[in-house]
């Protein structure tokens, strides 16, 4: 099977860790998944008891530095009317759990020493705490609950979502029944910019700080750079100048991330903004345009760039899926091009093909998607890469993709 995604209507999701086998992630585009209730469209490939649903579940992974206010916003969506069952997991990645914010997030019942699983709360929600948050644990919790339509994961203030959203990001032929839907990430206005320039309250990185050179890589960085949307949040303890300084810092190491500025988490909206973001399917001219913009490069270890060029012809797909391999699992630019080492930790990117479809692709860290979008609209001529990350905007990484584009 083949990695060029002209081969077929399903998209591949490829790992770079078993090239050879190409596991195929059936799009948004197929019907059939999508209706739980026409009996005519329950796919093969989906062993569906009759009580089971058969759609996905979203997953929105919430992160944000230590006490950013991750709890504060799970509450707030618990108690805002939404319609869905929502299961909240919190999430403790080997480190201790904070047995505050299983109070905070769950009902008088948790206050028994005994480990629940479930805890129910308002609106039909439950909440529970997995050890191992491997995508077989929550789909056994998946079992035993019977249904929910939401899962909302809260990660430990430390943790890195680059390492987290592959394990969510995962194709059909494992059975999967939940999609990564989104990553929110919370930061605290008033602490931020010094965890962005000192790693502040950032132990496991306290040693790195003295062994390399160059720019700090903070937790706050990764956990910015991996964003769908970035809320940040305590607005009420900076000024107003304070808050511009630190939206256009964000915005900087971020330009594909929704952001929005919050007191106490609460948010103008939760459709759309924390809740079915589907930041991981279709990409539309809109998304990429803010990123487009953007030239600052306000921080020094993480920014955002887009790569502009022309549309491509069909003959010219295989080139680019090269370059794209060989940018996101070898970690290198193709071609004989004087650069310094990158890091890409997220890439999106709208490609109109001549004649065809246009290619719509998606990476987190080296995991990358590539699928067909609708006809083009009009005469879409320009074709825009972004990629955000460490050392991504040097001219180099547009200079080898025009040369192995003409190489075709
Ligand atoms: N002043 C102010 N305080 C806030 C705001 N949002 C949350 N807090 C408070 O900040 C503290 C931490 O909030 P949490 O929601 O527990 O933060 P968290 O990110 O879940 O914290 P950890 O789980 O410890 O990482 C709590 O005392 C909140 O009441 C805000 O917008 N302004
Ligand atoms: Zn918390």
């Amino acid at each position: 099977m083949s990695v060029e995604p002209s081969d077929d209507e399903a998209p591949a999701l490829i790992q770079p860790e078993d090239k050879a086998k190409v596991a195929m992630e059936v799009s948004e585009e197929v019907p059939q998944l999508q209706s739980v209730n026409d009996d005519d469209a329950v796919p093969d490939l989906v062993a569906a008891p009759s009580d089971k649903p058969t759609s996905k579940v979203p997953i929105t992974i919430v992160t944000g530095y230590l006490g950013a206010g991750k709890t504060t916003l799970l509450n707030y969506i618990l108690t805002e009317q939404h319609g869905k069952k929502i299961a909240v997991i919190l999430n403790e990645f080997g480190d201790s759990i904070d047995i505050e914010k299983q109070l905070t997030v769950s009902d008088a019942n948790a206050t028994d020493a005994r480990p629940v699983d479930f805890v129910p709360l308002a609106n039909g929600c439950i909440c529970c705490s997995v050890k191992d948050v491997g995508v077989a644990a929550i789909e056994n919790l998946m079992e035993q609950s019977g249904n929910f339509d939401y899962i909302l994961l809260e990660t430990t203030g430390l943790a890195d979502p680059g390492n987290i959203a592959p394990l969510f990001w995962l194709d059909d032929g494992l059975g999967s029944s939940i999609f990564l839907d989104g990553i929110v990430t919370l930061v605290d206005a008033k602490n931020v910019l010094k965890s962005l320039d000192e790693g502040f309250g950032d132990e496991q990185k306290e040693d790195e700080k003295h062994d390399h050179h160059g720019p700090l890589l903070t937790t706050a960085h990764l956990q910015i750079s991996h964003a769908d949307v970035i809320l940040i949040n305590k607005a009420d303890l900076v000024s107003a100048e304070e808050l511009d300084k630190v939206v256009n810092r964000i915005r900087s190491i971020n330009g594909l991330a929704k952001i929005e500025t919050t007191t106490r988490s609460q948010v103008s909206q939760l459709e759309g903004l924390l809740l079915d973001l589907h930041a991981y399917d279709a990409v539309s001219d809109k998304d990429l345009q803010f990123a487009s913009k953007g030239h600052s490069h306000l921080d020094p270890s993480i920014s955002t760039t887009t790569i502009h060029f022309p549309a491509i012809s069909e003959s010219q797909v295989a080139q680019f899926d090269e370059y794209l391999r060989t940018i996101l699992w070898e970690e290198q630019l193709p071609g004989s091009f004087a650069y310094d080492p990158f890091e890409i930790h997220r890439l999106k990117g709208r490609v109109p093909v001549h004649g065809g479809k246009p290619l719509l692709i998606q990476g987190v860290r080296n995991m990358y998607e590539t699928t067909e979008g609708k006809q083009n609209d009009g005469d879409e001529e320009e074709a825009k890469l972004v990629l955000i990350g460490k050392g991504v905007g040097q001219p180099a990484f547009r200079e080898s993709l025009i040369a192995i584009l003409q190489a075709s």
